[in-house]
């Protein structure tokens, strides 16, 4: 919502950004569960005398909201998915300050694992493992929902079923036509929920983490294939488009998906001297690069959904 003042447009939000939670819970059986949260709060609101007038009656002060997610965390007495504990941060945050309407928290779960040893789970003992789960909620004082989720550092590769043919050649053209490959990504997906409503969302505590397990078994199957026969790829955008489809088509209550995927380049490794091949490339030895790397990204979505 942007105001007229001094003549000019003027849009404004103040939030806290990388508020760093951990939170711990008990099982009446002694098991425990862990999560670790770094979360960003914006706030847009009616504080613009703050800007313009010096006046601060209409400040959330970003020491409070900080403030809030570990009161928040405290209240949350049973373990909740990192969506709904975002949403219940931005209700409170539209719902507690009548001067707030839109409140959007992002939240960045560290991949803290629980610990197996020898086959059995540990009772409290956890591990980083590498992706993370996203999400970003955006809540108005209407209760009227946006929801997003999504996965960070997703890496995968692919020794072979990997190829790359038939596109442009030209003058500036060098690198040649191939059906064996190794294909490596890092994968960052984000989804949208067709949830439009605080009221609406599943009820569920871990809902919205099982979802998320979900969405990463379809594109990790989906880069791979099957485990004995896998599935050729013959480019990464066709790979990248089938993993978007399949969460579209296997997901029902997902709305669009954007994917970004960097062809992370495995290079052969050829050696000669003036008179003798040293290393002679046999789909074998490889200079792994990430730098400069494909950029490959692409949004799939519902036609009756908003993005
Ligand atoms: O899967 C690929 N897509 C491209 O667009 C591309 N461009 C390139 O040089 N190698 C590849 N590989």
């Amino acid at each position: 919502m942007a105001d007229a003042i001094d003549g000019f447009n003027f849009e404004q939000r103040h939030g806290k950004a990388r508020v760093r939670v951990g939170r711990a819970w008990r099982n009446d059986d002694g098991r425990y569960f862990f999560v670790e949260w770094n979360v960003s709060i914006s706030l847009l609101s009616d504080c613009v005398a703050a800007y313009v007038r010096d006046d601060n009656s209409d400040v959330v002060a970003t020491d409070t909201m900080k403030n809030t997610v570990y009161v928040k965390a405290k209240e949350c007495t049973q373990q909740l998915s990192v969506e709904d504990f975002a949403i219940e941060l931005a209700k409170h945050f539209t719902s507690f300050y009548q001067q707030v309407h839109t409140a959007i928290v992002k939240i960045v779960e560290k991949p803290w694992e629980r610990v197996s040893l020898e086959g059995e789970q540990h009772n409290h003992g956890f591990k980083l493992g590498s992706e993370k789960h996203t999400t970003e909620v955006i809540v108005k004082k209407s209760g009227a929902l946006r929801l997003t989720s999504g996965i960070e550092g997703l890496a995968l590769l692919k020794t072979t079923k990997s190829g790359f043919e038939g596109f442009i050649r030209d003058k500036y053209t060098v690198l040649p036509e191939t059906r064996e490959r190794i294909l490596a990504t890092e994968v960052t997906a984000s989804w949208r929920y067709s949830y439009e409503s605080v009221l609406t969302i599943p009820r569920k505590p871990l809902y919205f983490t099982e979802r998320y397990l979900d969405v990463k078994k379809v594109l990790v199957e989906t880069f791979f294939g099957t485990p004995k026969e896998g599935v050729y790829s013959p480019s990464v955008q066709s790979t990248l488009y089938d993993m978007a489809k399949t969460v579209l088509i296997r997901l029902s209550d997902i709305s669009s998906v954007q994917l970004k995927m960097p062809n992370l380049h495995f290079l052969p490794v050829n050696l000669s001297s003036k008179d003798n091949t040293i290393v002679k490339f046999d789909d074998d030895v490889y200079l792994p690069t990430d730098e400069p790397h494909g950029s490959i990204e692409a949004s799939l979505s519902r036609f009756w959904s908003k993005m």
